[in-house]
């Protein structure tokens, strides 16, 4: 849960594509705060801008108006700009997606060491910080494997490791159960949860589950590029449904 302590802070923010002589608006005036340690889900429907957004928060992609301070994660603003956008990704964001994104010639430890062989830092500090998280995912016996040897919610959990190596005060997944059955994905949420709760990181996970979003602390719904809604889960068994309620109710209200 938080404490208010705001993380990220989203003010009017748009962002439109030119797509052939089309202009598509993918966001319209997003505004809300990201709390430290809070689990936020952003939940909508195919197009509705929960990837643009979560590019933006990234550093991947430009808003084409608004603002965001990022000052709750770090000291200069002028995060979009290279070589700033790099070094604030590196620094201060773990990845998770859909599709895993693991090198497939690295082994399970070496995928997860490499944020920090980057980073030039001493090989006792990655080995101690590898064999940390291995062991939070019940993969150590799986550390010499290469992904194609895993199962994919293994190989997620893989992702995850490497997503937090840095210990980066934001994760930002997108999708992250997406290509995972079911129990595989309760598996992959509880760490999610897991990690939220002992490392107090602030998560931003996109999805279109409602059962997925009920993992989160609060769930942000979007629909055409905007906020429509947003719920505070209760952390009982009552949440999926509110959710799901919810979420049919905006699809089914007009524009
Ligand atoms: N690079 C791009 N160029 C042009 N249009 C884009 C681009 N990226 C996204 N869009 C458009 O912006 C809108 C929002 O897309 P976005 O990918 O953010 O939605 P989404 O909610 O993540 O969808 P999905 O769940 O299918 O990934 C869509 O209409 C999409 O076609």
């Amino acid at each position: 849960m938080n404490n208010n302590q705001t993380v990220l802070s989203v003010k009017k923010l748009t962002k439109v594509y030119q797509r052939a002589d089309k202009k598509v608006e993918a966001l319209k005036d997003v505004d809300f705060q990201l709390f430290k340690g809070e689990f936020l889900a952003i939940m909508g429907t195919s197009g509705s801008g929960k990837s643009t957004l979560l590019n933006i928060l990234g550093a991947m992609d430009e808003p084409t108006s608004g603002e965001i301070d990022f000052s709750g994660v770090v000291d200069h603003q002028n995060i979009f700009k290279e070589p700033y956008a790099t070094t604030y990704r590196r620094e201060n964001i773990g990845f998770v997606f859909q599709s895993f994104h693991l090198l497939k010639d690295l082994t399970v430890e070496e995928n997860i060491a490499m944020p920090l062989i980057l980073k030039n830092v001493d090989f006792a500090t990655i080995e101690e910080k590898v064999n940390e998280l291995l062991e939070l995912v019940q993969l150590t016996k799986w550390r010499k494997h290469r992904p194609l040897e895993l199962s994919g919610g293994q190989q997620q959990r893989v992702a995850i490791c490497r997503a937090l190596i840095t210990s980066p005060p934001l994760i930002l997944a997108d999708e992250p159960t997406g290509n995972l059955d079911f129990n595989t994905s309760h598996s992959i949420l509880d760490i999610f949860k897991e990690i939220n709760k002992s490392m107090r990181q602030s998560i931003v996970l996109v999805t279109h589950e409602p059962y997925v979003a009920s993992f989160a602390d609060r769930v942000l719904f979007f629909h055409d590029g905007r906020i429509k809604n947003e719920y505070q889960c209760r952390e009982d068994s009552s949440d999926m449904e509110r959710i799901m309620h919810e979420f049919k109710r905006i699809l089914e209200s007009p524009l």
